[in-house]
């Protein structure tokens, strides 16, 4: 579905990506860990074509995403859901609002829209809330929210930036089921970026660790967690 090949990226004197792989496979959960400040923005980043990287290779569903016009890129976005951290909604926007939002510029009859909406909020289960206002929502509404609309076109691959972050564990668990629950509904892959060792631990089908701007580590939750490598453990203290 996805393959980053010797991804190289630096700032000045800072080598933040020194030869980055990674690939996502179909119908996987990808978990990609790394500690604050390694780079999993910037390789989000390159991943979707918004930021140049200095060398290597991006594929994403068998298009290499350095090669793509600006249309081509655009083309290529709306096959792929994104959950921002921390959810971003507009909050002037009502939820069914915020849904359409990735519709605007879809080609698509306003009845079908209208089921677009219904069907992605009825797969998180806040169909009720469907004429709030973001500030009339929990946090953790406010994410389910997010993953609706990060779904609603029905995207191949998914990619969650920090799923859990800022959710109490309860809430976290709720939201990761969700995760699960569209993935087994969709057969969609996901790449999913998290700090959470609980969140890994239930969602991940496989791990990279992104240590020093590489693919230091990659394996089961059970194989990187038990790893008896001092800057692996470091993940799972
Ligand atoms: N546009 C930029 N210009 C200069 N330096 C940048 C830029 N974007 C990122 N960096 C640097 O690249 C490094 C990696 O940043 P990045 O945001 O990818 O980290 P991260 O792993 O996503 O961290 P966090 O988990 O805290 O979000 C940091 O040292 C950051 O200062």
């Amino acid at each position: 579905m996805l393959r980053i090949q010797d991804l190289k990226k630096h700032f000045g004197d800072n080598h933040v990506l020194n030869g980055f792989n990674m690939h996502l496979n179909e119908g996987e959960n990808l978990v990609i860990m790394g500690k604050s400040g390694s780079g999993k923005s910037v390789m989000i980043k390159c991943l979707m074509g918004l930021m140049q990287p200095d060398s290597g290779e991006i594929e994403i569903m068998g298009e290499r995403v350095l090669d793509l016009e600006q249309t081509e890129l655009d083309q290529l976005r709306k096959k792929i859901g994104f959950l921002f951290q921390g959810s971003a909604l507009y909050d002037s926007m009502t939820v069914r609002e915020n849904l359409e939002f990735p519709l605007r510029k879809q080609n698509i009859p306003q009845k079908e829209k209208d089921t677009l909406v219904h069907e992605a909020l009825e797969s998180v289960g806040l169909l009720d809330a469907i004429e709030l206002l973001p500030s009339e929502l929990s946090g953790g509404m406010k994410r389910r929210v997010a993953l609706a609309r990060a779904i609603i076109l029905h995207p191949k691959i998914i990619i969650y930036d920090e799923p859990t972050t800022g959710l109490d564990p309860i809430t976290a668990k709720e939201i990761i089921q969700l995760m699960r629950d569209i993935q087994k509904t969709h057969g969609s892959s996901a790449l999913i970026i998290t700090h959470d060792v609980d969140c890994s631990r239930v969602i991940a089908d496989r791990m990279v660790l992104l240590i020093d701007g590489i693919n230091y580590a990659e394996g089961s939750f059970e194989e990187l967690s038990s790893s008896k490598d001092e800057k692996i453990q470091a993940f799972f203290k």
